[in-house]
């Protein structure tokens, strides 16, 4: 497990980057790390993996503090934490081959053994048709193949990803993304992904950490970020619900109406709850805005619905609907 304790981050210039970072990271869990751009992102990554020193605060690995450790230990257990950067740093003199090649090089491991684990490797990465090539010849998904190959050669317990889609083409994105979630799901390795892309933390991730302007705004599950940060997230990162809110106030207010929405997660979100519990207490709904997505394997639902506040049952409709979903919000 790695657990951040109190982590700040000045710089030279003392521009003060992390504010009190607190989360812990769970064996075999993917935790994005979200934020806009400047937030301190990529400073925290570089952070974690001692890239960047860090003013105060503890960098606990299965409860080693890696701030305190000196440069012969450092170097031993940074080895348990890989790095795969944003522009994939890939030495451009080198083939593939040898680019994946290079911590086992560092290790002072025999050229038998380098061929042997290398090829393996490359062979589970889909790369040894591209074995002999070198950086400049290689498509940005073969790049970051070759990168990932690199990070994971050394066994790490944890993996570091900065950006790791950011410029990939949609198809290319979906198929690393897929691959990270394969690695993650057979060898339980941890991994961090810095990203900007709220697609990267639906898809992929069982945890989010929210920075904003170097503090941690939110952490938590997946479905709870985007429940509880809905409304910031619509302002700040896309436009997603787009209702127009004057003429459809103007419309509960003049027909008497309660404008309600209603958030559902997991295996209700199938099942048809918002009809059976209108059914039985004869209300009549008026469906305004309806989305169904997926949060890793979950369904997760947001629908947005007006109903008539003058029948009697409209308590015990409120009552039981709030029972059998994830949650009820009266907006009105
Ligand atoms: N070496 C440095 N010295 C001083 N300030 C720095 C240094 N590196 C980064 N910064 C500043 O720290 C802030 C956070 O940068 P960082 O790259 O960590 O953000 P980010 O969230 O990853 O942003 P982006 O999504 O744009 O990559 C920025 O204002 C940046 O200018």
């Amino acid at each position: 497990m790695l657990e951040i304790k109190d982590l700040n981050l000045i710089y030279e210039d003392n521009y003060h980057v992390l504010k009190d970072i607190n989360f812990k990271v769970e064996d075999g869990e993917i935790v994005g790390i979200i934020g806009l751009s400047g937030a301190g992102k990529t400073s925290l990554l570089r952070t974690l993996n001692l890239l960047q020193v860090p003013t105060s605060g503890k960098i606990l690995l299965d409860g080693v503090d890696l701030t305190s450790l000196d440069k012969e230990e450092l170097r031993k257990i940074r080895k348990k934490i890989s790095i795969v950067f944003q522009h994939f740093n890939l030495l451009s003199s080198r083939t593939v081959f040898q680019n994946v090649a290079l911590p086992l090089e560092i290790e002072d491991l025999s050229k038998k053994e380098i061929e042997e684990k290398v090829n393996k490797m490359l062979e589970s990465m889909n790369l040894i048709p591209r074995k002999d090539a070198y950086p400049s010849q290689l498509s940005g998904g073969e790049k970051q193949r070759t990168a990932i190959a690199r990070a994971l050669i050394s066994n790490p317990d944890i993996i570091l990803f900065d950006e790791p889609t950011s410029s990939l083409d949609p198809k290319t994105t979906q198929k690393i993304l897929d691959l990270i979630l394969e690695i993650n799901q057979s060898t339980r390795k941890s991994i961090l992904i810095v990203t900007h892309e709220m697609d990267v933390i639906k898809k992929i991730c069982d945890k989010v950490v929210y920075l904003k302007n170097g503090y941690v705004n939110f952490v938590g599950p997946v479905h709870e970020f985007f429940i509880e940060k809905e409304t910031e997230l619509n302002n700040e990162f896309y436009q997603e619900i787009n209702i127009d809110w004057s003429k459809t106030w103007e419309m509960v207010r003049n027909k008497n109406q309660k404008l309600l929405k209603i958030v559902f997660w997991g295996s209700k979100t199938h099942e048809p709850v918002l009809y059976d519990v209108a059914k039985k207490y004869d209300v009549s709904v008026n469906i305004l805005y309806g989305k169904i997505e997926h949060l890793k394997d979950s369904p997760y639902g947001t629908m947005i619905i007006a109903i008539n506040s003058d029948n009697s049952h409209v308590e015990n409709f409120l009552k039981e609907l709030s029972e059998n979903v994830y949650k009820v919000e009266v907006l009105n």
